[in-house]
């Protein structure tokens, strides 16, 4: 094996209530991680030396500074006897900080890949705790499960969500996750609920009122999705999402969005496409 192609899938956080505040600044969660059939792709292609190139760079982003590449120099470390080396090539179409993992999913594929890639032999367990290094969320892409996630979003409970279609959409502003979570502001000490009240329906992202006030774009696409189907906040946003149970009225309902909005339709799946093009899981 020497290329492969991987997918980057997107997740969105169908609730999310922060229930408190670790002494390292963290704060601690209940969510439910749902991945999406949509995402950036990246290809890795093994070298015979040790160096890595990643093209193309992201606006914004130096190359060393990618999550990609932070992935890569982790396994690296790991192993610096050997000679592991790899071209990377991204896609990108995830919207960066849209709040659905973008940078997280390229990471954890990066990850699992080059693992493969190098025939490194570490487990997705092993591979989950490298990647929680790099961000809260990389761990769920690693393991590839939708699940309910509690702790800073590790440590995670695959659950099955019944099939639905999403329309996500993208609002023309940037929200900083760390800003949000800074923010004097943040509601950060919500009492924590169980599955059975998820499942339930009913359960919003405690996030939303806020990232609603400061950035009045998230407010309008909200307003207007929510004429079609109940709108949530993903993460810490900017992106928006509402639910459908089919392709047909997803697809209608994007294509009439405002122009100044970009957004997809994606399904959601239980397991992820990237260990499905891998085989594992
Ligand atoms: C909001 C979510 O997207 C929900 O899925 C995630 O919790 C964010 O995960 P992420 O983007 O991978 O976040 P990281 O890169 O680990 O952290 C960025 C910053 O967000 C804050 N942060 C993040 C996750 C978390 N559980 N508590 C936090 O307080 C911290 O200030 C941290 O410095
Ligand atoms: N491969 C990458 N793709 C996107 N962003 C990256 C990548 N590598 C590093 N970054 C940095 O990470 C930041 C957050 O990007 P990302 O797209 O993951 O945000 P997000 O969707 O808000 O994430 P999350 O849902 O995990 O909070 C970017 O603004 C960028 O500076």
């Amino acid at each position: 094996m020497t290329t492969i192609e991987l997918p980057c899938p997107a997740k969105i956080n169908l609730f999310l209530n922060i229930t408190g505040r670790r002494a390292d600044g963290y704060h601690e969660l209940q969510t439910v991680f749902q991945l999406l059939d949509y995402g950036d792709s990246l290809r890795l292609t093994r070298r015979d030396d040790d160096q890595l190139c990643l093209h193309p760079e992201l606006d914004g982003v130096a190359s060393e500074d990618n999550l990609i590449m932070r992935a890569a120099r982790q396994l690296q470390a790991l192993h610096p006897h050997k000679r592991l080396g790899a071209n990377l090539s991204l896609i990108k179409r995830l919207p960066m900080g849209g709040g659905i993992g973008g940078g997280s999913s390229d990471a954890a594929s990066a990850l699992v890949g080059l693992n493969a890639l190098w025939g490194l032999k570490l487990n997705l367990t092993q591979l989950g705790e490298i990647g929680l290094k790099l961000g809260a969320d990389v761990p769920v892409f690693v393991h590839g499960k939708t699940a309910w996630a509690e702790g800073i979003g590790e440590k995670l409970s695959p659950i099955e969500t019944p099939e639905s279609w999403f329309v996500v959409l993208k609002p023309d502003c940037h929200v900083s996750t760390v800003e949000i979570f800074c923010h004097e502001q943040l509601t950060r000490h919500s009492s924590p609920i169980k599955i059975a009240a998820f499942l339930e329906g009913g359960n919003g992202n405690s996030c939303e009122p806020l990232v609603r006030k400061l950035y009045p774009n998230v407010d309008k696409a909200l307003i207007w999705l929510n004429q079609f189907s109940p709108a949530k906040l993903t993460g810490t946003g900017a992106c928006v999402f509402a639910s459908f149970q089919d392709q047909a009225t997803a697809e209608a309902v994007c294509a009439q969005r405002p122009n100044n909005i970009d957004g997809f339709v994606a399904r959601g799946v239980n397991t992820s496409p990237l260990h499905k093009a891998l085989g594992i899981l």
